[in-house]
């Protein structure tokens, strides 16, 4: 939702808890050491949805004529290789390059043994009450907060005043796209189609298993499925185009910690595509959805394409090397190549939203560019979402609400947005060929417990020297943020800070609220902050 700058909208919305309780039991919730809110739904299989579930206690176009560009260009950063030929040139050396450079659609490899695909993403609530619950999830992650390790066990406890606090504003944005998030509906929708892909393309027996980092249906559930159906090589496609720490990233710490915990997860053969926004059949599909909005508007030589991707704490990259921007930067020069290439060469910019809390995340930001914008002359503006592939709050809310009202009241006369690519025919069957063509990597390195070096571990060539290579998860994972560095926290449950003395003193406030409520819960033996 849009930010605020720091405000926590209150008493819009106050949901009811009641009968949800943390998990304890299951794998996950163990090894993270953590209470999680779930649901006692049935473990799901692809597109099984369980609704009403109790809550327990549980472990190509015309040539154009040249674009008259709608306002001086605001940081359209390129990091590097603008020019990317799809159908020629191979793909910038990023991370699943080696998958990109094959043909487009790849035969099916012959390979023995149920092949299994696990679809990660994040989860979102399905109605008002899932609101609490599904945000004390999301930031008890200590990839979304990372306390330094001496305060680390006060997290369950931030996490639950953050959540109490956040859920209103929150639950205000998912009561006005009709009173929850449509993902998991689009997400099993994805699931199913990629299936159908795969078995058009001669992977008969291939599954499709959904796996959600903060709601149903939860990866440890998913992963239960997988071993119950037998799957012998499971390839693990995460559903963010671009990486990220906070999203693919925390999934797959996830998943690494489940395959260490429990050894009928550890002995999955598996392989990871750690990010897939290099492919050209994905660049391809972009380029198609944006041309034909551009075709929507009085004169589309004008509109400004504007990229609005989610943000990242700044620290995320600086600190921790998370490669997310620098994949953004190229994913959009590629899109704006491929848009070049068919007679369109509309001036664009890149900006970022979804910033939460006091600290400095990505820039700019997306609201700052649209008054920018709109003071610049711009009059056509055409939105397009581009770190997330279906549509879900931020683009039903935040774009197509909140920034579509500050647009016009900046002066920009005609607004639209590109549809996200949901279950889009070209971008699903780009998806299959993504898996069949990381098949052959499956097992390469033994079961999931094997460390496998990046260097000469037989990838194949430019995968070395990716960001985040293709591999298995071991290798993946200490690719980047080895050290995992304490971060500064993106969100506290106070955020009216503006300036450096309010934000230190917000956290001092913070702090001793929070351990007035410990010592409060440890004298009293009651849970203060308890979600039901
Ligand atoms: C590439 C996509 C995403 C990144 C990167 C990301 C980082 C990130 N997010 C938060 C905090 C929140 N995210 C919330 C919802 C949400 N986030 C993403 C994607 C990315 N997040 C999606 C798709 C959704 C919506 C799911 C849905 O229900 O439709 C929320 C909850 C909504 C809200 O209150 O605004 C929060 C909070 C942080 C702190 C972060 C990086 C550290
Ligand atoms: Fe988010």
């Amino acid at each position: 939702m849009l930010a605020t700058g720091g405000h926590i909208a209150h008493g819009a919305h106050s949901s009811s808890l009641r009968g949800a309780e943390p998990c304890s039991s299951s794998p996950a919730c163990e090894l993270a050491g953590r209470r999680r809110w779930r649901r006692a739904a049935p473990a799901p299989a692809a597109a099984a949805a369980a609704p009403g579930s109790e809550w327990r206690r549980s472990g190509g176009g015309a040539r154009r004529p040249r674009a008259a560009p709608c306002a001086p260009a605001l940081s359209t950063g390129v990091s590097r290789s603008g020019a990317y030929n799809s159908s020629s040139d191979p793909p910038p050396g990023g991370a699943a390059a080696g998958a990109a450079a094959g043909p487009a659609a790849a035969p099916p490899v012959p390979t023995p043994g149920k092949v299994g695909v696990l679809l990660l993403n994040l989860g979102g609530p399905e109605k008002l009450e899932d609101v609490r619950p599904f945000l004390y999830n999301l930031f008890v992650d200590e990839d979304i907060i990372r306390l330094p390790p001496a305060v680390r066990f006060l997290q369950p406890l931030l996490a639950s005043v953050i959540a109490a606090l956040r859920a209103p504003k929150s639950a205000e944005g998912y009561a006005a796209i009709g009173g929850g998030s449509p993902l998991r509906r689009i997400t099993d929708e994805q699931a199913a189609a990629i299936r159908e892909s795969l078995r058009r393309k001669g992977l008969e027996d291939a599954e499709v298993y959904v796996a959600m980092r903060y709601w149903n249906p939860y990866t440890e559930e998913a992963l239960e499925q997988v071993v119950r159906d037998g799957i012998e090589k499971l390839v693990i496609l995460p559903l963010y185009p671009q990486f990220s720490i906070s999203t693919s990233g925390s999934s797959l710490r996830l998943i690494e910690a489940l395959f260490r915990g429990d050894p009928a997860f550890g002995a999955l053969q598996h392989t990871v595509i750690p990010s897939w926004y290099q492919r050209p059949g994905y660049v391809r599909a972009m380029a198609d959805l944006i041309e034909t909005e551009l075709d929507g508007f009085p004169s589309p030589e004008e509109a400004r394409i504007f990229f609005s991707a989610h943000g990242v704490p700044q620290s995320y990259v600086v600190e921790a090397g998370d490669p997310y921007k620098e994949e953004m930067e190229e994913c959009v020069a590629l899109i704006m190549g491929e848009l070049a290439r068919r007679g369109r060469p509309n001036a664009h910019t890149l900006a970022y939203q979804s910033r939460v809390g006091p600290v400095e995340w990505l820039k700019p930001y997306t609201d700052d560019s649209i008054r920018e914008l709109g003071a610049g002359g711009c009059r056509s503006l055409l939105a397009v979402p581009i770190s997330f592939v279906s549509e879900h709050i931020e683009t039903l809310e935040e774009i197509d609400m909140e920034y579509r009202e500050l647009a016009e009241e900046s002066g920009v006369r005609h607004w639209r947005r590109v549809p996200a690519l949901n279950t889009d025919a070209s971008f699903i069957d780009d998806l299959a060929d993504a898996v069949l063509e990381a098949l052959p990597h499956v097992g390469r390195f033994g079961g999931g417990r094997t460390a496998a070096t990046i260097s000469g571990g037989g990838l194949g060539p430019g995968l070395a020297d990716a960001a985040v290579p293709v591999g298995d998860l071991e290798a993946l994972l200490g690719a980047y943020d080895r050290e995992r560095r304490t971060l500064p926290a993106p969100v506290g449950p106070w955020e009216w800070g503006f300036t450096k003395s309010a934000e230190t003193w917000n956290g001092r406030i913070a702090m001793v609220a929070i351990i007035v409520i410990l010592l409060l819960e440890l004298t009293t033996g009651r849970s203060i902050l308890a979600l039901d």
